[in-house]
């Protein structure tokens, strides 16, 4: 018989047992990572846990991250991450890396877990950039007997419930031509640069007739609307606006307006500074769905055909590429104009009478505003904005000023002392030119 002690190892005996098991391990380690290749063992990997994981009742969805925050807060929620981008309105609520939250709907239970996974960064083309990426991405599991349900309303409300945050969240960009068309001539290549849009002008502020500031809103959004429509008809989803009226009249703070009600952002375009067509052509194409491209003082940048001459090289008569007017229509109407959607193109012009006809056709313009000097309605928004007087007031302590206000058409220079701010009165810029040139006397005010 044996006796326990001859069954109880030394310490020693057992440490070296211990260290001889870990040596083969890892030798056996080092030996499958240098024969099977990484992609093989990751799918053996996870071949593995598929075979043995225990079945369950519940079916896990996996839903990148796309921006958007949290519109709801669980009461198991422990940490919770909070941000504020510069320029961003609200401070925008996330989950940590790996909290939980639990929601419900139609008394079906889901469970949403933010997860975050580094991953190696594998860039064929760029070997300098190594490193690892962060994928995020959102698990929502619940029982599969729901499926279809989630699948068919629960997920699309999440998703329509996400894009509108981020819509209301979004920071407008104004984008205009790079280096290499301020300033100059911009030959080829696209390149826009953006700056946050941070113009405070809404149709709230905005001086202008009621009637004629519903019609421009109905219009917008009765575009945006239209998507259907659009196809049915097989026109492109695009529409045009032409806004003309002398200087100062608020031309470019209806653009703002439009931009901000919206939430498109604004590409301001120098037609002058581009040489041809494909080079409209290719700034064009890279334009955002969703935008408002601004062409501002058309009538400036419109003698199109003429711009760079045919000039003599090597002896030789050599035609450059010409940015011309029917280049210019090609991109509004024709058939380059149905690359992209929703998108809005507006001219401004202070000479409207200049604009060549073909511009003007209807179809190409869907909807021409006159921006003009201000009216009674204008006067009375612009004193409530900046001066704070009600309408009630304004009709009982001046009276006599918007008497004449009615039946002047333009206004000559006020700017009020006691106030803090000028008064924007339309056509200050007109009727300050005068006093370079006519006198003020002679201004064409007239009753
Ligand atoms: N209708 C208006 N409502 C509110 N503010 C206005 C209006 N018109 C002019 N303003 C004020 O006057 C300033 C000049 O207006 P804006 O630049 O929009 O005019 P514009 O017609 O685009 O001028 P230009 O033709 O010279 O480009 C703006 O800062 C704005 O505050």
């Amino acid at each position: 018989m044996f006796s326990a002690s001859e069954f109880m190892a030394s310490p020693s005996s057992l440490f070296s047992a211990y260290a001889s098991f870990m040596a083969s391990m890892m030798l056996a380690r080092t030996i499958l990572n240098d024969l099977i290749p990484k992609p093989i063992r990751a799918y053996l990997v996870a071949l593995f846990r598929r075979l043995f994981k225990a079945k369950t009742s519940q079916l896990t969805l996996v839903i990148e991250e796309h921006g958007g925050g949290l519109t709801k807060i669980g009461p198991h929620t422990d940490r919770l991450k909070i941000d504020k981008c510069p320029g961003k309105k609200r401070i925008s609520i996330r989950l940590e890396k790996d909290e939980r939250l639990t929601d419900s709907y139609d008394g079906i239970e889901l469970k949403w877990k933010f997860v975050c996974v580094e991953q190696e960064r594998s860039n064929n083309r760029d070997s300098s950039r190594t490193g690892s990426d962060t994928r995020r991405f959102f698990e929502l599991s619940f029982d599969k007997r729901h499926k279809e349900k989630i699948l068919s309303s629960y997920v699309p409300y999440v998703l329509d419930k996400a894009k509108a945050i981020r819509k209301t969240d979004r920071v407008l960009k104004m984008f205009t031509l790079g280096n290499n068309g301020r300033g100059g001539p911009y030959y080829g290549g696209s390149n826009w640069e953006s700056i946050n849009l941070e113009h405070p002008s809404t149709f709230e502020t905005l001086a202008m007739e009621p009637e004629q500031k519903e019609a421009v809103k109905e219009d917008l959004v009765r575009f945006l609307n239209r998507k259907e429509f659009y196809k049915r008809v097989g026109r492109a989803w695009k529409r045009g606006y032409l806004l003309y009226g002398p200087p100062g009249t608020g031309k470019s703070s209806l653009v703002a307006a439009m931009a901000n009600y919206l939430k498109f952002d604004v590409y301001d375009l120098q037609l002058s500074n581009i040489m041809s067509d494909s080079d409209l052509r290719k700034l064009l194409l890279d334009i955002a769905n969703r935008s408002i491209l601004v062409i501002e003082d058309i009538d400036c940048s419109i003698d199109l055909p003429d711009r760079l001459p045919a000039s003599e090289e090597n002896g030789k008569n050599i035609t450059r590429p010409q940015l011309t007017l029917s280049g210019l229509l090609n991109f509004i109407d024709g058939l380059w104009s149905s690359c992209g959607d929703e998108r809005i193109i507006i001219f401004t012009t202070n000479h409207v009478e200049k604009l060549d006809p073909a511009l003007l056709r209807p179809g190409r313009m869907d909807m021409r505003i006159h921006m003009s000097y201000c009216t009674f309605h204008g006067f009375v928004l612009l004193a409530s904005n900046y001066l704070g007087i009600s309408e009630a007031n304004l009709s009982h302590r001046y009276c006599h000023v918007l008497e004449e206000i009615k039946v002047v058409d333009r206004l000559p220079y006020i700017d009020p002392p006691e106030h803090e701010g000028s008064l924007p009165l339309k056509g200050r810029k007109a009727t300050r030119s005068n006093s370079y040139g006519d006198s003020p006397g002679k201004s064409d005010g007239k009753a």
